[in-house]
């Protein structure tokens, strides 16, 4: 390629300088897409359409919906735009909408609907600590977790003493689960071979193990979870529900699933957390499993940056956890005694580790 001129290199600047002075709107309104998002799944226009199952009038919707049709129109517009719905011509000129595969995933119900993970991630307490996000990084000691700063008290905390966050987050979790789940059964199936009891630490309202009990019914399910969690998880014949605190004892079982549990803790928590998996399996042929996300695994292009801002999360909203690459894993692994690990990467956000004694 020939040297650039003078004058290309301006036009490139230019450019780049009306690129910027785009994009920074961006961030300047990049709220919008996560509060009109929240808005829809509240107005439940997804539910409605999925229900008709045929093109809707803005007429029809915002009757049915009890909405100012004119202020719906405007929202829907908003959404059109991002993919979220589509309008469609009924042929007598009216405008009617229908479901897009991204709206779909904004029902209240549904298999894989995320509608509970936004109203999680939106809601007033979830929002709240990301004030704290500099305070936090200038904190060189990190003696100012963000969620605490804004709380006065960390996550785990917080759920034991309010029911209503506490149910906000196991949904959240149980929404994610059911997705992930699905990847893992879809993407690895073999690695549930061989084993008749299953382990879930930190495993919520127990969503992840029954879904993988009804999959691998051979397995026996046990959810381990803290007390306030496992005692109001929803009763299921193939999946015992166990309180307790994973930083003392972990149930015995062949194997140890683990997901979204470490990326909540720094490193030395992590280390006796696996160490306490280590106690709980065979010392010959147990394996705990990890599903989490690993920073910078190849191919994942469309799932990069979620890793990445799943790692802010984690600042804003824990002490000392973070998303971890597969170096920063197999020094865990390996200093919580483990000898060897394989990781395989699925259809989600997720990859499975499994670590072998
Ligand atoms: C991010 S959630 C993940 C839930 C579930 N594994 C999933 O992916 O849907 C982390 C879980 O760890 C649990 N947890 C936190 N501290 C714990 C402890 N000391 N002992 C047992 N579970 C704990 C929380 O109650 C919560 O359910
Ligand atoms: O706010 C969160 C979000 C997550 C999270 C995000 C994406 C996923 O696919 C799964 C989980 O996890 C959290 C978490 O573990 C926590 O302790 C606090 C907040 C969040």
């Amino acid at each position: 390629m020939g040297k650039e001129t003078n004058g290309e290199a301006r036009t490139r600047e230019e450019n780049e300088d009306s690129q910027a002075q785009a994009d920074i709107w961006k961030y300047v309104f990049g709220f919008t897409e996560m509060a009109v998002v929240k808005c829809a799944i509240e107005l439940g226009i997804a539910d409605f359409l999925e229900s008709n199952q045929q093109p809707v009038s803005l007429n029809q919707l915002s009757a049915a919906l009890g909405c100012c049709s004119s202020s719906l129109y405007r929202v829907l517009r908003f959404l059109i735009n991002r993919g979220i719905f589509e309008e469609t011509s009924t042929g007598n000129g009216e405008i009617s909408y229908v479901q897009t595969p991204l709206s779909r995933l904004l029902r209240k119900e549904g298999g894989n609907s995320m509608a509970a993970f936004v109203l999680f991630e939106s809601s007033p307490v979830m929002l709240a600590p990301w004030h704290n996000l500099s305070a936090r990084v200038l904190s060189k000691e990190n003696t100012v977790p963000a969620f605490d700063a804004a709380h006065g008290k960390d996550v785990w905390k917080l759920a034991e003493t309010d029911p209503g966050y506490n149910n906000l987050l196991n949904n959240a979790m149980a929404c994610d689960a059911r997705v992930s789940i699905s990847a893992i059964i879809n993407g690895c199936p073999e690695i549930f071979k061989g084993i008749s009891s299953l382990v879930d630490v930190g495993g919520g309202d127990g969503t992840a193990l029954r879904i993988l009990v009804e999959a691998f019914p051979w397995i026996k399910g046990i959810n381990f979870d803290l007390p306030h969690v496992a005692s109001v998880a929803p009763h299921s014949n193939s999946v015992q529900h166990v309180g307790g605190n994973m930083f003392d004892y972990v149930p015995k079982a062949d194997a140890a699933f683990l997901m979204w549990v470490l990326h909540d803790w720094g490193d030395d928590e992590c280390i006796q957390i696996l160490r306490k998996c280590g106690e709980a399996i065979p010392k010959d042929t147990g394996k705990v499993i990890i599903v989490e996300a690993v920073i910078g695994r190849k191919g994942d292009d469309k799932l990069k940056d979620v890793g990445l801002m799943l790692d802010l999360v984690m600042m804003a909203h824990t002490s000392n956890g973070k998303e971890r690459t597969a170096k920063e894993w197999a020094y865990l692994l390996s200093a919580a005694g483990f000898s060897r690990h394989t990781i395989n990467h699925i259809n989600a956000v997720q990859s499975v580790i499994q670590a072998y004694l």
